[in-house]
């Protein structure tokens, strides 16, 4: 059951659940509304997974009805973050996608973008960039008409219980990247620590971002996001996600949402 309360514009519409399975059912029609909604507007839907428990609150995309009524063909799949290492290793982001979600649902497989495993971060890094260029000047993904990075029309974060997301780590330089779309990091907190990932002005370019964050452990990383007391001085990689021309809505389960 969901408690639905619109927050300040800044923090996102926010949305709590008795449970993750509750979460999970909403947040598969929130993907499938957005779906249909981009497939009729512009005929292609392209979508940015994160690692992490994500990808296990995806599983009801994968049943009825969404398995028969979402176009899956439209779709165009991207990770915000990848680990460097081989995509059949235990560790790839694409590989934990593709068990749990990819190989449920008719993505045709050239629609889905994961790095090419053969280089080392940086050339990885560099490689996916170039795809992106590519697929936006074919328009398979929107640009920013300000800024002309890449607008995505909808990316799938989760968040550490440090406050990361992607692979955006706290005090982190790669925090205030403003140049590029897709960069490397070599001294990830989390393991591996080899990893690509967006920066903040592709993240906050999106046209919608779902921050899906479940459990008590990530409650008080939550309370400090979207809690009353802010303090803009020292902001966490979660407080910086702020969609400029788009819209955030956060998905969290009623543990994670405890201190609020
Ligand atoms: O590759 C990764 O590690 C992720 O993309 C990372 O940013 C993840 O989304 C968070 O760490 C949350 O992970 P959990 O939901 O599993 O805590």
């Amino acid at each position: 059951m969901a408690e639905t309360a619109i927050t300040e514009k800044s923090k996102g519409n926010l949305q709590v659940f008795e449970s993750e399975e509750d979460l999970a059912v909403s947040l598969a029609k929130y993907t499938a509304d957005l779906s249909a909604k981009f497939v009729r507007e512009r005929a292609t839907f392209a979508v940015v997974l994160s690692g992490g428990s994500l990808i296990y609150s995806l599983r009801k995309l994968t049943e009825s009805p969404y398995l028969e009524s979402v176009d899956w063909t439209k779709w165009y799949v991207f990770w915000v973050d990848e680990r460097v290492v081989p995509k059949d290793h235990r560790d790839s982001n694409y590989k934990l996608a593709y068990d749990g979600f990819l190989s449920k649902v008719p993505i045709p497989p050239g629609n889905v973008y994961n790095i090419n495993d053969a280089l080392y971060a940086e050339g990885a890094a560099d490689d996916y960039e170039t795809c992106f260029r590519h697929l936006v000047k074919l328009k398979i993904i929107e640009s920013a008409a300000s800024s002309g990075f890449p607008k995505f029309d909808l990316m799938l974060l989760g968040m550490g219980p440090d406050g990361h997301v992607a692979s955006l780590f706290p005090g982190h330089p790669l925090l205030s990247e403003n140049q590029k779309w897709v960069t490397f990091i070599k001294d990830s907190l989390k393991p591996p620590p080899e990893r690509i990932t967006c920066t903040f002005p592709v993240i906050n370019s999106s046209a919608n971002i779902a921050l899906v964050v479940c459990g008590a452990d990530k409650a008080d990383t939550v309370y400090r996001a979207l809690g009353n007391k802010q303090d803009s001085s020292d902001l966490l990689p979660v407080q910086i996600v702020s969609p400029a021309e788009g819209e955030l809505t956060w998905f969290l389960d009623k543990e994670a949402a405890s201190k609020l």
